[in-house]
């Protein structure tokens, strides 16, 4: 079986790829597997960069084929924040201070200027490959005004979807693929993959 590195920490994103990746033909590994390594410093400018710069040090210090995913929320009466900064909105990882925050700066928005976006850039890195692939997804939606539903991660129970009806944390994982922001960069990139690798 042909190995590949997701190169994440977050639980929620594991999940999305291992259930689209992870079959008879490949191993996903990602970086809960390896808890000792190092905090990569997202240090760009752009999703990218910063998904280029988590690529790059999983591929060279495990010799394989590696996936990072950089992603955020934009809100367009924040002017696009958090943005490249979702992780750290309200300080430190916390989806429930992120969320929080999240409503204080939006108190008293009506619900048509909530208009968000979650956007997904995935960076795929391999050794014998002399440039990344690169592709971007993006969905649409609202900021509800208090949290709903209990799967997903981050900012899913306040990421309300019209045409589902639904949050984002009020669907399955599957579901959640197949309109997600990073289930459209997946499915981006399962066109192109197997044609640019180099094994
Ligand atoms: O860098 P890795 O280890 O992959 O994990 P991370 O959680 O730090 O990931 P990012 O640096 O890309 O930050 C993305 C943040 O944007 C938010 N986010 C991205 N995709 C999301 C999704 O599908 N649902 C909810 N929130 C999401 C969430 O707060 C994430 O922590
Ligand atoms: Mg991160």
């Amino acid at each position: 079986m042909k190995e590949i590195i997701i190169a994440t920490k977050n639980p929620g994103k594991a999940r999305e790829f291992k259930r689209v990746f992870d079959d008879e033909h490949f191993e996903i590994k990602t970086l809960l597997d390896f808890p000792d390594f190092p905090e990569i410093r997202e240090t760009g400018k752009t999703f990218e960069e910063n998904a280029t710069l988590k690529a790059h040090a999983v591929m060279e210090r495990f010799n394989l084929p590696t996936i990072a995913d950089d992603s955020g929320l934009q809100v367009d009466a924040l002017y696009g924040r958090p943005g490249i900064y979702s992780a750290r909105y309200a300080g430190d990882h916390n989806d429930a201070a992120n969320n929080a925050k999240l409503l204080s700066e939006l108190g008293g928005v009506p619900k048509e200027k909530r208009t968000a976006h979650f956007v997904s850039t995935l960076v795929f890195a391999n050794p014998k490959n002399d440039k990344d692939l690169v592709v971007e997804g993006k969905v649409d939606g609202i900021i509800g005004a208090f949290p709903e539903g209990d799967d997903g991660f981050g900012y899913d129970p306040l990421f309300y979807v019209p045409e589902l009806g639904k949050t984002m944390a009020q669907i399955t994982v599957d579901e959640k693929n197949q309109i997600s922001h990073r289930g459209q960069a997946i499915k981006k990139l399962e066109k192109q993959w197997q044609d640019w690798i180099i094994w």
